[in-house]
Parts: C-alpha cells; sequence; structure tokens
C-alpha cells in the first residue's frame, strides 16, 4: 500500500486586501479616496497601479504599507491578519517584509549614503558586519560603489532614488512598494529605475509600484487601472484577457 500522499497546502497570497475604504479628511470636502478595493498580489507577481491624479493610487499605497489606517476592510501580510497591528508593530513589519521607496527618496539628509542603508538593517537586528556586507554589496550592483561617504544632497536625483532603492531593499522584504519612484527623475532617471525594478522582479521580487507613467507601468506584468478610489480594470500584461472589470470583486489571481 503506497503512503497517503500529503495535501498540499497553497502558500497564502504575499498581500491580500478586502473592502479597504479610506476616506481623508482635510481642510476642504471629505477627500473619498479609497472606495472599496479587495486586491490579491501574490509572490513573484510585479503590479503596476496607474490612474489619474487624485485617483487616490497613493493612498491605496499606503494603506497596503501601513502607513496609513483604513476606515474599514481588511489586510493581510503572507496570511497574517494586520487589522489589530499597532503602529509599533506595523514599524516591524515593514522592517522585515515590506520596502518602500517613494517620489522624493526620503533620505536622511544628515547621514551619508552608506548610513541611510544600513541603518533600518541594523534597526532589524542584523550585525554591523552584515548589515556593513549587505549594503556594499546592494550599492555595488546599483552602481554607487565609491559613493558610500557621498551625503544625499551630493548625489543626482537618480543616485538618491537609486540609495533609497538599496535602503528599502537592504533587509531582503518579500514586498517592494514603490510610489511613483521616477516621479522626480529625468527621461534617463526613469529608464534606470524601470531597469532596476525588472532586473530585481526577474530574481523574484515581488513589486507592488504606483505610477501614472505609461512607460513604467509596462515594465511590470499585471496593471491595475484605479479610478476614483477603485479598482477599474485588472489585467495581465501579456496579452491574456482582463480579468476584472468591475468594481469591489476579490481578485484571487494565480492561485
Ligand atoms: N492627507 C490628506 N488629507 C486630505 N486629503 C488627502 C490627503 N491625501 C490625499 N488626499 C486626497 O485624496 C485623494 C486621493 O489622493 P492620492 O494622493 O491618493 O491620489 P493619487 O492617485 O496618488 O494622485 P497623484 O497621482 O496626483 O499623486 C485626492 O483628492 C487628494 O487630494
Amino acid at each position: 500500500m503506497t503512503p497517503a500522499s500529503p495535501h498540499r497546502i497553497p502558500p497564502a497570497p504575499l498581500l491580500r486586501a478586502q473592502g479597504l475604504v479610506k476616506t481623508h479628511h482635510g481642510a476642504g470636502a471629505p477627500a473619498h479616496a479609497v472606495r472599496g478595493v479587495d486586491l490579491t498580489v501574490h509572490r513573484g507577481e510585479f503590479v503596476a497601479v496607474t490612474g489619474p491624479s487624485g485617483a487616490g493610487k497613493s493612498t491605496l499605497l499606503h494603506l497596503l504599507g501601513g502607513l496609513q489606517r483604513p476606515d474599514s476592510g481588511s489586510l493581510w501580510l503572507d496570511g497574517a491578519p494586520t487589522d489589530a497591528y499597532t503602529e509599533a508593530r506595523w514599524a516591524v513589519a515593514r522592517r522585515k517584509h515590506i520596502g518602500i521607496v517613494f517620489q522624493f527618496f526620503n533620505l536622511v539628509s544628515n547621514l551619508s549614503v552608506a548610513d541611510n542603508v544600513e541603518l533600518p538593517a541594523l534597526l532589524a537586528g542584523t550585525t554591523p558586519k552584515r548589515a556593513r556586507a549587505e549594503r556594499e554589496a546592494l550599492l555595488a550592483e546599483l552602481g554607487l560603489a565609491g559613493k558610500e561617504r557621498s551625503m544625499p544632497g551630493e548625489l543626482s536625483g537618480g543616485e538618491q532614488q537609486r540609495v533609497a532603492l538599496a535602503r528599502a531593499l537592504v533587509n531582503h522584504p518579500p514586498l517592494l512598494l514603490a510610489d511613483e519612484p521616477a516621479g522626480s527623475l529625468d527621461s534617463k532617471g526613469t529608464r534606470e529605475v524601470m531597469r532596476l525594478l525588472t532586473g530585481f522582479h526577474q530574481r523574484g521580487q515581488t513589486i507592488v509600484l504606483v505610477t501614472h507613467d505609461a512607460r513604467l507601468a509596462s515594465a511590470a506584468d499585471r496593471v491595475i487601472s484605479f479610478f476614483d478610489g477603485r479598482i477599474a480594470d485588472d489585467a495581465e500584461l501579456t496579452g491574456a484577457p482582463a480579468r476584472h472589470a468591475g468594481i469591489s470583486a476579490v481578485l484571487e489571481l494565480k492561485g
């Protein structure tokens, strides 16, 4: 008698959002930035979220990275519910599981390039020797060897964004979130960011990229059109038909 084959449980999606809603209450009328988003991202995917200015793309990315809290809805990271996460717990989750790059780099201006990149590794408990080795490898890979002692203000925009990428990836997070990473760069810088994101993706990095730049979005293998706080379309770029052309539907992809 052959032994019964063990049931194989498929891995949980890296990211799953259900019913996310976020309204900003500023000085003017409330801004209904995210109006009910269901989204599943599996390991290895490169997802671009595109849409017009004000559609709510950045707000969605901030919700996915725990930088803002939804008014309602739930989010799972690697199968773990995050609804009860405190700010401190989110900070730990980001340090280990989520790298984030922003349009304006957000580097610490009075720290050197080397220290900017090593800091998140040290905060995550990596030994100084290992943090240094990780930093050296990443900066070399990103074409920044020799810039270790430079201060961020001494670098070009493209170089600063590469430092920001190194900082985001130094802890090998399973998920990279990028919010308009080429938004303040010229076309050469944009091409460079595209090349780097594509390279990391080809080596297995899961990426969710927010951009209004069609060129950058074309580097992804799945493009979500975001409009008025909702997913209006969700399509693979390989020529496959759109998986979703409505709003607020659960997306179960590549299951
Ligand atoms: N902190 C905030 N306070 C008040 N309103 C906000 C805040 N952040 C965003 N909004 C509003 O929420 C809506 C969505 O903004 P969001 O930045 O998410 O859109 P976006 O698609 O990323 O736009 P863009 O492409 O111009 O960056 C807009 O109407 C914006 O004015």
